[in-house]
């Protein structure tokens, strides 16, 4: 896909004029729903062109941070800029920045597939002469050719999560945010994901925020990540580096197993828990997001 920057470049107005800010920039970034803390103080910076994951269980606070950033959710001024853009005050020049592609649903299965994108592309207020050109590109970024104009009650699990990322990505966002983009896919479903994303990240140079609690595809794909727990950041870094630092310390403290480290024992070892054990925050939000996913199948 080319790179176009006509939504980016307008948008970000004189917020970045040398074009030097952080994609994301999160200050003490906080959010409670009543009682629950569901972020609970965090920092950080994602720099463009970067591969982000945010990472941790159900119930880690994730979804909240993220919806947060893609101006959903209100929070005060200063918290956090999207490049350079606060969104407390500047909730359009960032939607205009942004592609997003929620846990939920999004597309129509009464719909095809070039239909869908299509009322995207009219959504994000593609230029009339522009659309049909941007929809048939998106589409085939994400190897959807010749399924297009199937409706998309018909198509795989997989193949709804990658229209799913065709329809964020007709409006050539400079950055692409996607909540658990491969929560009940099979791991050849997960791969095309992911196969897909990195081909159009590597073409356009766009920024990717990316939630996910498959450790794994973390550490394949992600260039930095954070590991969540209970609202806040308990390790950040590039997958390597997190991995060699326990490494590292196992081997000052002699801990037997030593040898080798996963993201999985990093998390371990920061949230005190796995991601899989029970009060991790699995349970029926767990079952329930899956279901989520599941029934794109039907
Ligand atoms: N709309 C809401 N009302 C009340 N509490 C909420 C709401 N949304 C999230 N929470 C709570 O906030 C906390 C963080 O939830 P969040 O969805 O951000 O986590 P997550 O890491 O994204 O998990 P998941 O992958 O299940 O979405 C949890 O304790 C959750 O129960």
């Amino acid at each position: 896909m080319t790179r176009r920057t006509d939504h980016g470049t307008g948008a970000t107005g004189t917020a970045d004029p040398t074009g030097t800010a952080a994609a994301i920039e999160c200050t003490d970034l906080a959010y409670r729903f009543g009682e629950t803390r569901a972020v609970d103080g965090v920092d950080f910076t994602v720099e463009p062109g970067e591969v982000f994951g945010l990472l941790g269980p159900n119930g880690a606070g994730k979804t909240t941070a993220i919806r947060a950033i893609t101006t959903l959710l209100p929070v005060p001024a200063g918290m956090i800029r999207v490049f350079g853009h606060d969104v407390a005050r500047e909730r359009m020049p960032v939607r205009r920045l942004l592609g997003y592609v929620p846990q939920q649903l999004s597309a129509d299965g009464s719909l095809t597939g070039r239909e869908n994108v299509g009322l995207f592309a009219k959504v994000y207020d593609v230029p009339r002469r522009e659309r049909r050109p941007r929809v048939d590109e998106a589409l085939a970024a994400v190897g959807l050719t010749d399924a297009a104009d199937r409706l998309v009650s018909t198509y795989s699990g997989g193949m709804v999560r990658r229209l799913e990322l065709a329809q964020a990505l007709v409006s050539a966002p400079r950055l692409l945010i996607l909540d658990e983009p491969t929560i009940g896919l099979d791991p050849i479903a997960r791969t095309s994901v992911w196969a897909r994303l990195t081909d159009v990240r590597r073409a356009t140079g766009m920024t990717v925020l990316v939630t996910t609690h498959y450790m794994d595809e973390a550490d394949q794909y992600c260039d930095r990540v954070a590991l969540m727990h209970l609202g806040r950041i308990r390790a950040l870094g590039t997958p390597a580096q997190l991995k060699e630092e326990l490494r590292e310390l196992r081997r000052h403290t002699g801990a037997a197993a030593s040898g080798t480290a996963t993201l999985e024992d990093v998390f371990r070892h920061h949230a005190g828990s796995g991601l899989d054990d029970d009060h991790a925050g699995g349970g029926f939000r767990d079952v329930r997001s899956t279901r989520r996913t599941a029934s794109r199948l039907g």
